[in-house]
């Protein structure tokens, strides 16, 4: 035990937490490298708060699945998430089993499944592929997540309202209710970090990130509402007979009683907002890391074309674009370990937390009292090397390949592991949308594309609830033809 941060007797360890804030997500690796996995950060004496933070994989096990019901979202979670309302997120026991079985069935649906592959083979038609092309020929600088965060921006409000935002257009416009979603995430981050007091006072007075959350939460209210009208406004002018639209705002309000109750209005509005940032901002914070380890990576930008260019040939558009169909690449082994060891690597959520409601002694010998904030550093479990091996820094997809037959298979982790997609009875319910959707964006990014970080350009996580580059992803991109590199 050779760590030398020295605890504080008044304040307890959070100094060092400030001090390291900046980056945050590599001072959780060196710190679980050195304490074996587990480290207890004193709280202040007058928060009356201990974090807990781990990435032991039997911790993870222990507190998601074998002690579920221990460990509640709570109410401490619904007071720093209190902008998500009472959707999935924020939702435990009865209401939280409803709300998941309703979304589940809905989103597993065989018509939202195609649903889901038009709408997005239609954005990259209409929206991503003219931006893309004409950065490309102009040579312009493009900010890669940027564009990413449009498409499933409007992607995601297609799914779950029916309606396009129209985020990616090529004047790239500038929409109040992503911007708002932005703010209130920064914002939730910050309640994480800050002592309750502090964050209290902020809203008290109206300043700092608590005022940008109250003026967020207005444009999101306004935003959603407005959907929820249209929406009510179309089902009303439905000829009877006709089919219904396919997105899950109609589902939810054809499900419900009445359509013009206002009851029925705050839950459209909580479980719209709680899908929009489950959906939004994780597939564009995986295909921004996935391309960009990609493009770094030669060997293995390398491999995923010829993967694809062992498919049988297809229809390419007038300008050479080829685009390739949910069933083509469902049999891709390299493109999807390649994008699960980016998931690994960078995991759209970097943080989960938990707290039991009775004290209990977690397997790696600590005890987590009601007041013990459990934190799950996901970013730190993915680079473990008791967990993954001396190589767990380095993006190797072979990791996850098991090589019996010609291409191999995917190895299955266990997500107490691989806990990208969270772990247990609350396991991520998008996990197929995500991965339909990614592969789509990938392969077609690959294939068309050379993309190069633009020199000296700073790649450097953030620090908030999603795992974005900091500073965007400021890239060049080049045309290719359909050979093999
Ligand atoms: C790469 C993409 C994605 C990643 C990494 C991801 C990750 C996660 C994680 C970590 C959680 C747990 C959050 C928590 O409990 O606080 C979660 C939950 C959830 N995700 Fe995803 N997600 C992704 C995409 C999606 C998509 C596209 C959808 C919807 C279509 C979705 C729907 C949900 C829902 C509804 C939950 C709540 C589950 C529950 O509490 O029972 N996710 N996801």
């Amino acid at each position: 035990r050779d760590f030398n941060w020295r605890d504080m007797p008044f304040v307890g360890t959070f100094p060092v937490l400030f001090y390291k804030m900046r980056r945050i997500h590599d001072a959780c690796v060196e710190v679980l490298e050195t304490f074996h996995g587990t480290y207890l950060l004193n709280g202040p004496w007058f928060a009356n708060l201990d974090i807990l933070v781990t990435a032991d994989p039997a911790n993870v096990h222990f507190v998601m699945s074998e002690n579920f019901a221990n460990f509640p979202k709570g109410d401490e979670f619904r007071k720093i998430f209190d902008v998500l309302g009472d959707g999935i997120f924020n939702s435990d026991g009865e209401m939280w089993r409803r709300q998941r079985k309703q979304a589940r069935a809905l989103i597993a649906h065989d018509r939202f499944r195609k649903f889901l592959v038009e709408t997005n083979r239609r954005k990259m038609a209409e929206g991503l592929i003219p931006v893309i092309e004409r950065a490309a020929a102009d040579g312009t600088v493009l900010d890669l997540q940027d564009i990413f965060q449009r498409f499933t921006f409007d992607t995601t409000c297609i799914f779950i309202t029916g309606f396009d935002p129209g985020c990616l257009t090529l004047d790239l416009p500038e929409v109040p209710f992503s911007s708002a979603m932005d703010d209130a995430e920064e914002a939730i981050f910050m309640r994480h970090v800050l002592p309750e007091f502090v964050w209290k006072i902020e809203r008290f007075l109206g300043i700092g990130h608590e005022e940008k959350l109250r003026r967020a939460r207005a444009t999101l209210d306004a935003a959603v509402q407005g959907y929820i009208d249209m929406k009510r406004d179309e089902i009303s002018r439905k000829v009877s007979g006709e089919t219904p639209a396919v997105d899950l705002l109609t589902a939810y309000i054809d499900e419900g009683e009445s359509i013009t109750n206002e009851r029925d209005d705050k839950f459209l509005r909580d479980s719209i907002l709680n899908l929009m940032i489950a959906g939004r901002d994780t597939t564009s914070s995986a295909l921004t890391w996935f391309t960009w380890l990609v493009s770094t990576h030669p060997e293995v930008r390398r491999k995923i074309r010829g993967e694809l260019n062992s498919l049988p040939p297809a229809e390419q558009t007038d300008d050479g674009w080829r685009y390739f169909t949910a069933e083509e690449l469902s049999s891709l082994v390299y493109l999807h370990a390649s994008l699960c060891e980016s998931l690994r690597l960078y995991p759209p959520v970097p943080f989960q937390h938990k707290s039991p409601a009775k004290a209990v002694v977690l397997p790696s010998g600590h005890t987590a009292h009601p007041k013990t904030k459990v934190l799950f550093s996901v970013y730190a479990m993915g680079r473990m090397d008791y967990v993954w091996g001396k190589d767990s820094k380095e993006y190797k997809p072979e990791r996850w390949i098991i090589n019996s037959g010609e291409r191999g298979t995917i190895k299955y982790e266990p997500s107490y592991k691989f806990m990208a997609f969270n772990a247990g009875p609350r396991t991520c319910l998008g996990r197929e949308v995500a991965f339909t959707q990614l592969k789509s964006l990938a392969a077609a990014i690959v294939y068309n594309y050379d993309v190069a970080t633009v020199e000296g350009h700073d790649v450097t996580p953030n620090v908030s609830v999603i795992l974005y580059m900091k500073h965007g992803f400021k890239v060049k991109l080049s045309k290719r033809w359909r050979t093999a590199s």
